[in-house]
């Protein structure tokens, strides 16, 4: 019998490693100066329609700076005629009401706006710019008053761990349809350092379940696998049974989806399990992105729960956990090993 691979659910893509920005945790190490080779306008299309082939997952357009791309527009409109369901992850900071106006044209369904502190100190800080808050919220305000809706990303580490509940207010302020905070991965300027401790990670992804029992606005928590282990425990002593009623999104879906559901696809066409894992599945310049998809070495190892080394290889919540892959990556050179940021010893229930 031959097995079949579903279909990617979600391909973050980065138009462009070019960016107006320069964060200090930056997994693209993006910068002003554009490297050579990105994916030209007619090369982006085509993979657009190698991705329709497979299926119609959401097309996150990202980088870099995905407004710093000036064919976006056109790229997004390729895209929503094929089907998918566009949206464009940005810092925010270049958003005007022409702009604004293009994207909606485009068929851009939601844009996501990342903040990484309650204040202007701490976000210009991760930002690497004086000025950036200011720009990203009168950004916001562009899009408040064009009604276009929003998302807001926030990024934890060392840096904002304390301002993390009011970095959430703020978002819920702004109007935001959906707060969804990304963990540090040390990858790219993205430093080990940073990192919150393993024991930090549990305290706010705990905080993170109190949050998303009772917000009004969706919550997801991005590269913190532990989060569907510790939904678990908590729905188990609470005696209440999983579901997208108590749970919302989260109850469908598992910790990691790089390789299964989800990947990443960078400025140059290289194909990733995640933008955070540098283990290339293969190059859609060189193969087609259906042959990727389904046969590359990483994607068919990180399809299977099996593969997985340490003690997530014996966790009894690896298949709705796994580890977050690039984390250990980062930590051993062996992404199949387990993640280095768990507190939990399997098998204590
Ligand atoms: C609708 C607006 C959304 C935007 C703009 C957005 C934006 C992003 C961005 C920028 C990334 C990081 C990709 C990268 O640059 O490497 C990401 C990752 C991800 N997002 Fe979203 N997202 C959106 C909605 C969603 C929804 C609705 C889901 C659930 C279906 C989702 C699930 C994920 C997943 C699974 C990842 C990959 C990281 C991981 O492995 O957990 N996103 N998203
Ligand atoms: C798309 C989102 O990814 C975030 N982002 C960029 N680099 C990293 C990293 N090394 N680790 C986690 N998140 C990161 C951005 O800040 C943005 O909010
Ligand atoms: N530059 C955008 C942001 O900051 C999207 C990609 S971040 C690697 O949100
Ligand atoms: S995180 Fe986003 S805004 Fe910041 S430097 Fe990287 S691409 Fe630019």
């Amino acid at each position: 019998m031959i097995a079949m691979t579903n279909p990617p659910r979600l391909i973050a893509w980065e138009l462009t490693a070019g960016c107006n920005l320069n964060c200090v945790h930056c997994r693209g190490a993006s910068t002003s100066s554009v490297p050579e080779g990105e994916l030209t306008t007619e090369e982006a299309k085509h993979f657009i329609d190698e991705v329709v082939e497979l299926g119609k997952p959401i097309l996150i357009l990202s980088g870099g700076e995905p407004l710093t791309r000036s064919d976006v527009f056109e790229i997004a409109r390729y895209a929503t005629d094929a089907g998918l369901r566009v949206v464009l992850a940005t810092n925010g900071t270049l958003l005007t009401p022409e702009l604004v106006e293009k994207l909606r044209a485009a068929g851009v369904q939601r844009l996501s706006v990342s903040i990484d502190g309650a204040t202007a100190k701490t976000h210009d800080e991760f930002r690497g710019v004086p000025g950036a808050f200011d720009r990203t919220l009168a950004g916001i305000e562009v899009l408040r008053k064009d009604g276009f809706p929003f998302q807001i990303n926030t990024t934890i580490s060392r840096r904002n761990l304390e301002e993390i509940p009011k970095t959430f207010e703020l978002a819920k302020d702004l109007g935001a349809v959906a707060y969804h905070v990304f963990f540090l991965v040390p990858t790219g300027r993205g430093e080990e350092s940073d990192e919150v401790s393993p024991a930090d990670y549990e305290r706010v992804l705990h905080w993170f379940y109190d949050m998303q029992k009772e917000s009004e606005i969706q919550l997801k928590a991005t590269c913190a696998p532990h989060y569907f282990r510790i939904m678990r425990q908590r729905a188990k002593k609470e005696g209440i049974e999983i579901s997208v009623k108590t749970h919302g999104y989260e109850a469908m879906t598992k910790g990691c989806l790089g390789g299964t559901g989800f990947c990443f696809v960078s400025s140059v066409g290289e194909v990733y399990p995640c933008g955070y894992l540098p283990v290339l599945a293969g190059n859609i310049r060189e193969q087609p992105f259906k042959e990727i998809w389904e046969n590359s070495e990483v994607f068919r190892k990180l399809r299977d729960p099996e593969e997985l080394k340490g003690k997530c290889g014996i966790c009894e919540y690896k298949k709705v956990c796994a580890g977050c892959r690039a984390r250990a990556y980062a930590a051993t050179g062996d992404y199949l090993e387990e993640e280095p940021y768990c507190i939990y010893r399997p098998g204590k229930k």
